[in-house]
């Protein structure tokens, strides 16, 4: 086999095994790039909430950073949450050796438990190629809310100003959301899935799109292939049951 490109995740443990790192390496796998890890928080979490989040030190995230870094040849990264204004400051520091940084604010669990603040993510939006928050993130980053698509469009091209080069305010069970690049907005409108099983979506949506950056394309295919993956996944897992609250998405194809 030739060597995989590499693909860094920079996020949270959820034990439940949906979201954070571990939807994100799954992602990886699934898409065919080497996923490798920076662990920033840990959290005893499963379909029904978190119960338990115990954050990383930043010196010891710093640790994992220049490990990974001073090995592999990473070429997309895909920052996830972040609770601690020091860990955005080691990444913040570090955002040289990023490339194809994808910011995926995380700031509140499916079930209502607080991960991030806002305060924080907004740290790293400078830094960022992509970010992506859906409408409750961009309406918290922003200090508004943020329901309708005339409001989405309007806070991703206020966000696009706050200095990342391109925005998706995704627009969950919509499956409706909206991109901004280059200045302009586009709908990007998808098939919507009723399923309950959506848990971990929007880390599986960011990987997926550090998974394309790394291949080389343009924001806006990057995004609509990562689009593609996420409808599958939720296609895929709308009628398992794994846990008895809101499940995981079907990463792998194995309900094809
Ligand atoms: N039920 C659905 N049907 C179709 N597409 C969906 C559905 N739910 C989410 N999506 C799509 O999944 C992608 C991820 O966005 P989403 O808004 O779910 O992220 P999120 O709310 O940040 O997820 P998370 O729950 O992990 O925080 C977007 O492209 C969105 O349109
Ligand atoms: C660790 C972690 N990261 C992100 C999310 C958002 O889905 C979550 N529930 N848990």
């Amino acid at each position: 086999m030739v060597t995989p490109p590499v693909v860094l995740t920079i996020a949270g443990s959820d034990s439940g095994g949906g979201a954070g790192i571990q939807a994100d390496l799954k992602t990886f796998a699934a898409l065919g790039v080497f996923g490798t890890s920076v662990i920033t928080a840990i959290t005893a979490q499963n379909t029904l909430g978190v119960t338990a989040v115990h954050p990383v030190p930043a010196d010891v995230v710093a640790a994992q950073l220049d490990a990974v870094l001073g090995d592999l040849p990473v070429v997309a990264v895909k920052v996830g949450m972040i609770s601690d204004p020091a860990v955005a400051k080691v990444i913040a520091e570090r955002a040289g050796d990023l490339p194809n940084l994808v910011v995926d604010p995380v700031l509140v669990a499916t079930a209502g438990s607080r991960l991030g603040e806002a305060g924080v993510v907004g740290l790293l939006l400078p830094y960022a190629r992509v970010v992506t928050p859906n409408r409750h993130e961009a309406g918290a980053l922003l200090g508004r809310r943020v329901e309708t698509v005339d409001e989405m469009v309007s806070a991703a091209a206020e966000l696009a100003a706050l200095g990342p080069r391109a925005v998706v305010v995704t627009g969950s069970e919509l499956a409706l959301d909206v991109l901004h690049v280059d200045g302009g907005s586009t709908l990007l409108r998808g098939e919507p899935v009723a399923t309950g099983n959506n848990h971990g979506s929007g880390c599986t949506f960011s990987s997926a799109i550090a998974v394309r950056l790394a291949a080389g394309d343009a924001v806006p295919s990057a995004v609509a292939a990562a689009k593609d993956y996420v409808n599958r996944g939720l296609r895929g897992g709308a009628s398992w049951r794994l846990g008895a609250g809101p499940g995981p998405l079907d990463h792998f194809g194995w309900s094809a």
